[in-house]
């Protein structure tokens, strides 16, 4: 089985306490809604079809009235231009005509005062009849000019009606296709016309975010032990930009889960391994917490990766322990150090470093007995054990794990900050998020401390030990589908 799929079915066993509220608080002063179904979605392509058309109908329009204006313009500018050189060839003519009167008028008198100038004048009269037969011709020649204009003229009118026809033409098939449309809309559709009217929409129920909504969220988050702070920032977060806004359940819990990721991710993180040998692990926490449990699973998934792991039964006081603790080494096929009961823990911890030491393995894991944070002369006890390691490797423990049970609800907060003083705590592990319905307890460790979390038990068997996911722990929490 999957992690995912393992972590869908068991986190929180069936749904955690934000997912059940989140529904409440929506339905409690939200309206139904119409979602955008398939029929609404028909619906918009169908409006929008139209919309297109009459866009496009409207375009022609414009186009047509605009090219309509161009044709009458082009029209009144042809018909003024012929005006004006027909006006400009008649007073042409009249002009020439005049000067050729005028010169005959002057060739006669001269004819009459001298006869020997006759022949002069003769050829003067002939030159000037000449000049006014090439001036009728050049009037001529200009008319024909102006009669080819006046053609292009008119041929280029005549092409501007076309355009503004076809235009027209264009507008009323859009104008068609637009009411065939909306004929073909009114129509039901296949599967309307069999269910006879079944595909109504569905509908969602939405709540504007105000206030009062905002407050239910916040007792909500603290219910599910995100604490207050944490729970106050989260809906501070999740309001921002959004007071007023109409939202769904599934909404809710979509932002909500964005939200948890972006607290969760940063701590999201793997235990660390380095290349120093052996690597000593401390695992640390409060009675029944899951260590020895965890250090099983840890023990079994190192060696499954190759490792050369090596436990040590640092709860002295319980034979009971000791023996639980031997169960796991052989489940997980890994030797587990004892020492005689009553002996000093920090002392076997001392021990099982020379012994891994000389075995030359990977990892040392520390059990050591659970103590709870309030109990000054346990917690001393595992200070001492801190220093004695570090008599023999300063470095070390290289990992000190705080296992936490996540049932506990707000006491893990508590529980870390005590032990981070004592034992300086590296990262953490969350067990049994299996049977609990307020994980929301991780939200706040992450948002406070800010420690890795490498792994969460989800059971009690060997391979009931994930890495943490972020994502899937924020769609867990929030009830995301
Ligand atoms: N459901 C569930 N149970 C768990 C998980 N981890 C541990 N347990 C159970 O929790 C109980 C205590 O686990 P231990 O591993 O003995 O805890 P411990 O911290 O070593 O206990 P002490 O040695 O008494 O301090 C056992 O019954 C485990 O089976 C988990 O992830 N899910």
């Amino acid at each position: 089985m999957s992690f995912f799929k393992k972590l869908k079915d068991r986190m929180f066993n069936s749904s955690s306490k934000i997912e059940e509220g989140l529904d409440a608080i929506v339905e409690d002063g939200g309206t139904a809604e119409a979602e955008a179904g398939e029929a609404e979605l028909a619906r918009q392509a169908e409006a929008t079809a139209a919309r297109q058309a009459q866009e496009a109908q409207a375009a022609a329009a414009r186009e047509l009235a605009e090219q309509e204006a161009a044709a009458r313009e082009a029209q009144a500018a042809a018909d003024a231009a012929k005006a004006e050189r027909e006006e400009a060839a008649r007073r042409h003519a009249e002009q020439l005509e005049a000067e050729a009167q005028e010169t005959a008028r002057l060739d006669a008198e001269s004819r009459a005062k001298a006869e020997r100038e006759a022949e002069e004048t003769a050829r003067k009269a002939a030159e000037a009849t000449e000049a006014a037969r090439l001036a009728r011709i050049e009037a001529e020649e200009q008319a024909r000019r102006e009669e080819a204009a006046e053609a292009e003229e008119r041929k280029r009118a005549e092409q501007a009606a076309a355009e503004a026809e076809s235009a027209r033409q264009a507008a009323a098939e859009a104008e068609a296709a637009k009411a065939a449309q909306e004929a073909e809309a009114a129509k039901p559709g296949l599967l309307g016309r069999l269910f006879g009217g079944r595909t109504a929409d569905k509908t969602v129920v939405r709540r504007a975010l105000d206030d009062a909504m905002l407050e239910s969220i916040e007792d909500l988050l603290i219910t599910a032990d995100m604490g207050v702070e944490t729970a106050m920032r989260v809906s501070a977060n999740l309001a921002e930009g959004r007071m007023g806004k109409k939202l769904s359940t599934a909404e809710l819990k979509s932002l909500l889960a964005s939200e948890v990721t972006r607290i969760m991710e940063p701590v999201a993180r793997p235990m660390p391994l380095y290349a120093k040998r052996p690597q000593v692990v401390l695992v640390v926490g409060v009675n029944g917490s899951g260590k020895t449990t965890t250090i099983g699973k840890l023990a079994s998934q190192f060696k499954a990766a190759g490792k050369t792991v090596v436990i040590a039964a640092g709860d002295t006081f319980r034979a009971a322990a000791v023996e639980q603790l031997q169960v796991w080494g052989e489940r997980a096929g890994v030797p587990v150090l004892t020492a005689p009961e009553g002996s000093d823990p920090a002392s076997l911890a001392f021990d099982a470093m020379t012994k891994a030491e000389e075995d030359g393995a990977d990892l040392l894991m520390i059990d050591t007995a659970g103590r709870l944070q309030n109990r000054q002369d346990l917690m001393e006890e595992l200070a001492k054990i801190v220093r004695v390691i570090r008599k023999k490797d300063p470095e070390a423990p290289h990992n000190t794990l705080l296992v936490l049970d996540a049932t506990t609800g707000q006491n893990a907060l508590s529980q870390v900050e005590i032990f981070q003083k004592i034992a300086d705590v590296s990262g953490l592990v969350m067990t049994k998020l299996d049977g609990t319905a307020k994980g929301g307890v991780l939200v706040a460790l992450a948002d406070r401390f800010g420690l890795p979390i490498h792994a969460i038990g989800l059971g009690e068997q060997i391979d009931d030990l994930a890495p943490f996911d972020p994502e899937e722990f924020a769609r867990a929490l929030t009830g995301l589908e």
